[in-house]
């Protein structure tokens, strides 16, 4: 499991120490780590370190100071090492120390327009011009200097101009939302100190953070339960349903889905095969009779039934995907809602919400759906908001339904009622294509059935936010169903859904063998 906090949490953190007077040896622990991380960078991109361009971005607090002693460190190592100033502050004796070690220095504010163009040209960029302690984003000299070097440095670089690399956070990056004050420069790499910012692990941080590396600088004991939970394929064995031999097709759960109408076949197939996929005692379908015809042709194992949700007997109901203009389906997820069961509600569903719910029901909205679901709530919010920050709207959401809320995204978030935040970073771009919601609402649905209370108890997840590492766990196969999918190219949501059943079996197998690692 991947953990994350707040910048304030880390910074709390840090207090005891820094009242002791071991801020200086944090630093130091920062700066080390900093330095090894860009050493690997450059051995593997150009053999070795001796000789290569390092330019270091310097703001006025201590993230100037963790990145110049960093440049220190290369300096002394054989690279020349460039520090640009953006503030007229800077931290002295880190600065101090990066002179001694042969650094040269240069003023932002003082420099002419080549600068940006002499930095693209560096082997490495190092952004520490703000860290947890900024307040808004880039302004003056720092702000014009990045923004020049964002048209001048293409993303993805395929290889080519510098290893960008964030000294604890991408300079613009909200460490408590994830949301972007721009301009902020894209990092390949950002290498974070005492433990991940919530805003590196959700959207769209997590866009501009690229990979995310954690030094540990010795705040373990100081730290709080996280703000922020990642489950990571070595999660998987400890949470998944695997029967036991005493295990038959009612103990195992079974999954009652009321999706699909008559202009909407597909995503009720799609969910139904994913369903099966991901391994569930039994499928129940209710809808159309036109839609359980093709769902026996294509997954002969779901039985198909009428009827109402009492009258179908079911651990765990999904409701809602392709279910539009169909009063026999919009009853059975306002059923559904009120049964106390498990519930997932996806697309059409989201519409039909009671004012009170409870946890075990999970709304899997995308952007779009999200606000929706909040005017719902009387708050008034547009895509674009959501968008900039997802992790911030999906526990408002939560907090205000009662649910547990999963955003669909690159990253997709998922907030339990009682503010608990997991975020997964498993899926490629190339899902992003119809029907693949209702993969990973068929995915979830079986889970949601499945998945024991006990096993959740286990890995140390606390009960009002079960549901919540459900939705994580069904996220993440899902995402990494559809990486397998895609294997770098394009794939579809049924494909998605084939790929389950040999992803699961990979998680399930001795650690080496694990997809994601
Ligand atoms: N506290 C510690 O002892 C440790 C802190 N560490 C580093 O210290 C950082 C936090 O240091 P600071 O608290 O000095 O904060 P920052 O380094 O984030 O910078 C704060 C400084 O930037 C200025 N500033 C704030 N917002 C600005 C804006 N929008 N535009 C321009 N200037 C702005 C402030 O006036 C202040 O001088 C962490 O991110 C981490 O890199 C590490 O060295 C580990 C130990
Ligand atoms: N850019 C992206 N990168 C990774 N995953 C994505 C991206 N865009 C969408 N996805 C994933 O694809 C799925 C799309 O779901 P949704 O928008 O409900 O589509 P549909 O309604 O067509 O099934 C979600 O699981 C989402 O997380
Ligand atoms: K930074």
């Amino acid at each position: 499991m991947i953990k994350a906090w707040t910048g304030n949490q880390i910074r709390s953190a840090e207090a005891p120490l820094l009242a002791n007077g071991q801020g200086p040896e944090l630093m130091q622990r920062a700066a080390h780590g900093l330095a090894n991380a860009i050493v690997r960078g450059l051995l593997r991109r150009r053999g070795q370190v001796y000789g290569s361009t390092v330019a270091v971005l310097a703001g006025s607090g201590n993230n100037g100071g963790d990145a110049l002693y960093a440049g220190a460190f290369l300096a002394r190592r054989g690279a020349q090492a460039t520090a640009v100033l953006t503030s007229a502050r800077w931290h002295t004796e880190a600065l101090a120390a990066f002179r001694r070690a042969g650094g040269t220095v240069v003023q932002a504010g003082q420099a002419g327009p080549a600068l940006a163009g002499e930095l693209a040209a560096a082997d490495v960029l190092v952004d520490g011009i703000l860290g947890t302690g900024a307040s808004g984003g880039l302004r003056g000299a720092a702000a014009g200097l990045v923004a020049a070097l964002q048209e001048r440095i293409s993303r993805p670089t395929n290889g080519t101009g510098p290893l960008v690399v964030a000294c604890d956070l991408p300079s613009g990056v909200d460490a408590d939302t994830g949301q972007l004050h721009q301009p902020v420069l894209r990092a390949d790499l950002t290498v974070t100190f005492g433990g991940a910012k919530l805003g590196l692990l959700t959207d769209p941080g997590a866009g501009a953070a690229g990979r995310v590396w954690t030094v540990d600088i010795g705040l373990g004991p100081h730290l709080p339960e996280p703000a922020l939970r990642r489950l990571d394929p070595g999660d998987v064995p400890a949470l998944w349903p695997v029967p036991g031999r005493s295990d038959h097709k009612y103990t195992r759960g079974v999954l009652g889905i009321a999706a699909g109408s008559a202009s909407y076949h597909g995503a009720a197939l799609l969910a139904a095969r994913a369903a099966v996929a991901t391994g569930v005692g039994m499928v129940r379908y209710l809808g159309p009779g036109e839609i359980c015809g093709q769902l026996n042709l294509l997954a002969p194992e779901v039985v198909c039934g009428s009827g109402t949700i009492a009258e179908n007997r079911s651990q765990a109901w999904l409701v809602g995907p392709g279910a539009v203009a169909d009063p026999e389906q919009a009853q059975r997820a306002r059923e559904a809602l009120a049964s106390g069961l498990p519930v997932v509600a996806d697309a059409g569903a989201l519409d039909l919400l009671p004012a009170e719910l409870g946890p075990h029901v999970i709304l899997t909205p995308h952007a779009g759906e999200l606000v929706r679901v909040l005017a719902g709530q009387g708050v008034s919010v547009d895509r674009e908001q959501v968008e900039a920050s997802p992790a911030e709207f999906a526990r408002l959401a939560a907090g205000l339904t009662g649910a547990t809320v999963l955003l669909k995204g690159a990253a997709t978030v998922v907030a339990s009622p009682a503010g608990t935040l997991f975020s997964q970073d498993n899926a490629t771009a190339w899902m992003a294509t119809a029907g693949s919601g209702d993969t990973l609402a068929g995915i979830l649905g079986a889970l949601a059935a499945t998945v024991r209370p006990q096993d959740l108890d286990r890995a140390g997840i606390a009960a009002p936010d079960h549901f919540a590492a459900v939705a994580a766990l069904a996220a993440l196969v899902h995402g990494l169903a559809g990486t397998a999918a895609a294997a770098g190219g394009p794939t579809s949501a049924a494909a998605i859904g084939h790929a389950v059943p040999a992803v699961v079996r990979a998680l399930l197998r001795e650690p080496e063998q694990r997809p994601g690692r």
